[in-house]
């Protein structure tokens, strides 16, 4: 598991291991780590323009240290000095192993830039002359590495106000911060790199958590000898109307390769045709009716991709909502549940699929406001709908009440196609039939969607489909890593 921690958990941390090491000591570990870094980036540190931007807290000061040891190695080091105070002893540590202070057009000759303007101290927007100092960097060509956080990134929750430094590399202290693996900061950190300074056993419970392959191969469900289809997990796919029939195809395409025993599909007549088309090894049921009785046994159901919105619609979702077994809601279901929250008011688990325009509806928010600050309004949507939720977008995270927010890292911005979300729908529904919690099928859920994405596009278009053909190279990625 990748964790992170917002800023207050970090400087607890810190508080405590420094209490116990001579003051100093953790800005040396931080500033060894990030001139390794950058000598690393450099390939040779010998006689090449290295600029620091310098602001006033002790960011700056690992800066300036790191400052130090490039030019002890031979490099010319120039500070452009941003804040009213300056980190005295760094900067005298700078000027005596013959760094010097600069003015800002040397941003432009630079080889390579560190931003120590701003780290976990920081509060607000940018403020002058440091977000001008932010957009130089950005302008010039040589690459930027932050110091424990890109300057104008928000350290806990990756809100980016105003001005940001954009980051090829950032060396972050200790652990993750939240803001690090959230975007938008997590597409201005660019490849961020943890530097280990001893936090470890003094940092708390995670704010946000990553999961990782090994994570995923060791949550997955895998037949053994006992299994047969209906212990595998049956799941129902309540999805399709006669206006989007491929939702439908979608869904229970991801279902399917997703290691369900059964997926059994039940519709209108349109997609019905089509289901019965591409999948003859689904079950499938047309419904005259909106009633959900003689589908037969499911273990969870999926609700809502292409379903439409129309009374029909609205009357299925109260028949699945009302049966005793997990449902995921998505798409169209997500319509209706907005419309009629009382149709959420069940005892089994649910699992919310929405992106941040679903989600403005069912929390009365702004898509913006919501795309700007996604930890907050997801937390804040399981909080009020009582539900796990899956926030769909370039980051994708998961939230449940009191346990930290999944952050899934596995996607491509290739899956921002028509018809991905069906998928992943299918995919995390078939995590749920087969016993999942709602917050491991969901954050598996995305992980393997994430994943076959990438494999799927392999730095080309990809179309829904492939997606969920891609899903089992996903499974034996991670099972393969691990084993
Ligand atoms: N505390 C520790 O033990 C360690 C801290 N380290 C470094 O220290 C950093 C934290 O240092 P500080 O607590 O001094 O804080 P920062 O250096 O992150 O920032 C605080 C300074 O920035 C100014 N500032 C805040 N918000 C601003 C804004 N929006 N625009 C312009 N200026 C703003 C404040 O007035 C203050 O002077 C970490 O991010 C890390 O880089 C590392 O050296 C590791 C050890
Ligand atoms: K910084």
């Amino acid at each position: 598991m990748k964790t992170a921690y917002t800023a207050d958990q970090i400087r607890g941390a810190e508080r405590a291991l420094m209490a116990l090491l001579p003051e100093g000591t953790l800005m040396q570990r931080a500033a060894t780590g990030l001139a390794a870094v950058c000598a690393d980036l450099l390939g040779r540190v010998y006689g090449r323009r290295i600029v620091l931007l310098v602001g006033s807290g002790d960011n700056g000061g690992d800066a300036l240290y790191a400052g130090e040891r490039l030019a002890r190695r031979g490099a010319w080091v120039g500070a452009v000095l941003a804040g009213s105070k300056t980190h005295e002893a760094g900067l005298r540590a700078l000027l005596d192993a013959g760094g010097r202070v600069v003015e800002p057009p040397e941003l432009d000759r630079a080889d390579l830039i560190i931003d120590g303007l701003v780290g976990i101290g920081a509060s607000g927007a940018l403020r002058e002359p440091y977000a001008r100092l932010a957009e130089t960097a950005n302008a010039a060509p040589g690459p930027v590495v932050a110091v424990d956080v890109p300057s104008g990134a928000d350290a806990s929750t990756g809100q980016v106000a105003g001005a940001a430094v954009r980051a090829r590399v950032t060396v972050t202290m200790g652990a993750y911060k939240t803001g690090l693996l959230v975007d938008p900061g997590a597409s201005v950190a660019g490849d961020v790199r943890l530097i280990d300074i001893g936090l470890g056993e003094h940092l708390p419970d995670p704010d946000v958590a990553a999961l990782t392959g090994g994570d995923v191969d060791a949550l997955m469900p895998r037949p053994g000898a006992e299994s047969d289809k209906y212990r595998r997990g049956v799941l129902g796919v309540a999805a399709g109307g006669d206006q989007f029939t491929g939702a439908a195809v979608l869904a229970v395409g991801g279902a399917l390769r997703a290691g369900a025993g059964m997926v059994r599909y039940a519709g209108r007549e349109g997609p019905v045709a089509q289901v019965r088309a591409h999948w003859p090894e689904a079950v499938v049921t047309p419904l005259d009716e909106p009633v959900i009785d003689h589908v037969g046994r499911v273990q969870a159901w999926v609700l809502g991709p292409g379903l439409g919105t129309d009374d029909w619609a609205h009357e299925l979702a109260a028949r699945v909502l009302g049966s005793g077994v997990p449902v995921l809601v998505d798409a169209d279901a997500l319509t209706l549940v907005a419309r009629d929250p009382g149709l959420l008011r069940r005892d089994a688990p649910v699992l919310l699929t929405p992106h941040a325009g679903e989600l403005a509806r069912l929390i009365r928010a702004e898509r913006d406001d919501i795309e700007a600050a996604r930890l907050e309004h997801v937390r804040r949507a399981a909080a009020e709908l009582g539900a796990t939720v899956l926030l769909k977008g370039s980051t994708t995270v998961v939230a449940e009440d009191a346990r930290p927010v999944r952050v899934n890292l596995t996607g491509t911005s290739w899956l921002a196609t028509g018809g991905t979300g069906d998928v992943l729908a299918g995919v995390a529904g078939a995590l749920l039939a087969q016993g999942l919690s709602c917050y491991d099928a969901a954050s598996c859920g995305a992980y393997l969607h994430g994943l076959a994405g990438r494999l799927a596009a392999d730095g080309a278009p990809l179309a829904a489909a492939d997606v969920a053909t891609a899903v089992p190279a996903a499974i034996r990625a991670v099972t393969s890593a691990t084993s």
